[in-house]
């Protein structure tokens, strides 16, 4: 309900009504099976980028009327970068979502360094992959906690939390800010949630030292939907960085990451993604056509399977659907 028709019982109401979702979470059966093989069997291929291969998948959602993806077969190189260009609904975001094994595939394989994406240990996998969804959230907690919580072991660096925000483009609005890193973006759970929260941040080694929530901060930061973006593809590169001791995410995706940006700030987050390449596997799903996808080293044209595939001069050469939808925006600006 909004906040005007809100009275203390029904503001009681709507959080207990939360904690109960939250507690039905605990009964949701998993259906992805887990393996059993560690990954990766060598830290330096985190380092280098890891190979994506789809083949022959085809995937529906759940009581779904027609499938997502049929018979798809591609393959991404180690430290290569993928755009995933099409139409609504062409299956685009489905690509990324059996990437992480949320779901698995109806029919066909898909191999993670040449291995069985199956066979690999979940929390394995999931450790070497960072996404950022398009529904992505932020949390009731400073700026520099809502970039740490994208890699908790790292989460007290405040270097590698600054170069997270800079390579998302987020470092020079935050240090506008009065309270910089230290700004809230809405009230702080240390308000609403103290001993809920306090218990959680403890335990996952995210925040010992409470006393700072004692003067808490009475303004809390309203951001534009391009900065709150900025600090989500912050979070997901903060797991591409890596500590002494542990390695970093070896395969980073992002779903629409330049939705919400102005063109110089998408300019300036796609220069940067560029130079990671080689020690990154990155994948972009966009609309666009652009600057990210001339210099992508291949191209995947959805529609419900791959249309056409290939790199930008390539599918210009071929004259197909890739070469007419970039002629229809590149018109747009003649
Ligand atoms: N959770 C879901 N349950 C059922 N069907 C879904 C679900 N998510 C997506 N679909 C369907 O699967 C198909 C592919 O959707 P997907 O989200 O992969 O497309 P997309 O190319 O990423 O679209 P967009 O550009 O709008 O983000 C669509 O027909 C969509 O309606």
């Amino acid at each position: 309900s909004s906040p005007l028709s809100e009275t203390p019982e029904t503001t009681l109401t709507n959080k207990l009504n939360n904690i109960r979702s939250m507690c039905a979470m605990d009964n949701v059966k998993n259906k992805v099976v887990d393996g059993s093989e560690p990954f990766p069997e060598d830290r330096q291929s985190l380092r280098s980028g890891i190979s994506i291969e789809f083949r022959n998948v085809s995937f529906q959602y759940p009581d779904a009327e027609k499938y997502a993806l049929r018979n798809v077969s591609f393959k991404i190189g180690a430290g290569q970068l993928c755009v995933i260009v099409g139409t609504n609904g062409s299956g685009k975001s489905t690509i990324l979502n059996l990437i992480c094994r949320i779901y698995d595939p109806i029919e066909g394989t898909i191999l993670i360094d040449n291995r069985d994406i199956k066979t690999l240990r979940l929390a394995d996998l999931r450790t070497a992959m960072s996404i950022l969804f398009q529904n992505f959230s932020h949390f009731p907690l400073s700026i520099s906690e809502n970039i740490g919580l994208g890699n908790p072991a790292l989460a007290h660096d405040n270097d590698k939390i600054r170069e997270a925000a800079r390579l998302g483009g987020a470092e020079e609005f935050i240090d506008e800010l009065l309270d910089g890193f230290n700004s809230y973006l809405e009230r702080p759970v240390g308000n609403h949630y103290a001993p809920l929260i306090e218990g959680f941040m403890m335990a996952s080694g995210l925040r010992t030292d409470f006393s700072v929530l004692n003067g808490l901060p009475t303004t809390f930061l309203g951001l534009s939907g391009g900065q709150r973006q900025r600090l989500a593809v912050s979070r997901t590169f903060m797991r591409s960085l890596a500590s002494e001791t542990e390695s970093s995410a070896g395969i980073l995706l992002f779903d629409e990451p330049s939705a919400s940006l102005d063109p110089l700030a998408e300019h300036d987050l796609f220069e940067r993604l560029r130079k990671l390449r080689g020690s990154k596997t990155m994948i972009f799903s966009t609309h666009r056509f652009g600057n990210l996808t001339r210099h992508a080293d291949l191209i995947l044209y959805m529609d419900q399977c791959v249309q056409e595939q290939g790199t930008h001069d390539e599918l210009m050469s071929k004259g197909g659907e890739y070469a007419r939808m970039w002629n229809l925006q590149a018109n747009a600006f003649i």
